[in-house]
């Protein structure tokens, strides 16, 4: 029988790095997991493509999906909705395969519900100090949103303690090294990796 695959959920405020780190992660030549594109209502950015970067659909088409009970979690960020689909998160973790989905966190909290055996990732900047200076490097929000983006930075901060691991985005390399080892030591610790070696005693 196949042994199902992990789902790995990385999450943490916004301007942390999430996508820069899950953008590293996939340009790694051994990656080992499969990510899960997400839809979204937003418009695809210059060079962004349809079902590469993420299902670009209209809000009819999105509300039709969370009628339809085809979202895993979805959750409205900055005016625009963004979902992930079960199916596919489904049909990838049966065939025994990691999933990876890098996602905001109302949508990893849904999925903490749904998928308590996940591995959930908290992604933290080095500091507060550190987080505004990336979400002004960004250049995508004007001075009086940034204050508002500090403040919801908090409270999304504040639900890092229903995560399995916290790691600290200071260097994104190193990032990537800590989440790689986090899900090696968690294929070790299941009951798949201990009875695979326990078949080895049963040779005499
Ligand atoms: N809940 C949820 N959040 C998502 C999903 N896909 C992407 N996100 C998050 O949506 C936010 C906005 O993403 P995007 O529009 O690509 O802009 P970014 O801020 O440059 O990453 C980021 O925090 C992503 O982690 C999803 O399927 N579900
Ligand atoms: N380790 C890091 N050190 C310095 N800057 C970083 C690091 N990780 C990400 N950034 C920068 O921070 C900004 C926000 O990153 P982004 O990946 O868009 O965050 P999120 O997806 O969490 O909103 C970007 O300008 C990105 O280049």
């Amino acid at each position: 029988m196949n042994e199902k695959g992990l789902l790995i959920v990385l999450s943490g405020p916004s301007g942390v790095g999430k996508g820069t780190v899950r953008q590293a992660v996939f340009s790694r030549p051994d990656a080992k997991f499969e990510y899960s594109i997400s839809i979204t209502t937003r418009k695809p950015r210059e060079g962004e493509k349809d079902g590469v970067d993420y299902f670009f659909k209209t809000r009819e088409e999105f509300e039709q999906l969370i009628k339809d009970d085809k979202l895993l979690e979805y959750a409205e960020y900055v005016g625009n909705y963004y979902g992930t689909p079960v199916d596919y998160v489904q049909e990838t973790l049966n065939a025994g395969k990691d999933v990876f989905l890098e996602i905001e966190v109302q949508g990893a909290k849904q999925v903490r519900e749904k998928f308590p055996d996940g591995l959930f990732i908290f992604l933290m900047p080095p500091s507060l100090g550190e987080l505004q200076n990336r979400i002004v490097g960004r250049g995508t929000e004007s001075e009086d949103l940034i204050s508002n983006r500090m403040e919801a930075a908090r409270k999304e901060i504040e639900l890092m303690s229903m995560y399995d691991y916290i790691v600290e985005n200071d260097d994104v390399e190193l990032a990537v090294d800590r989440i790689n080892a986090i899900v090696l030591a968690e294929h070790h610790r299941s009951e798949r990796c201990v009875s695979k070696y326990i078949k080895l005693l049963e040779v005499k």
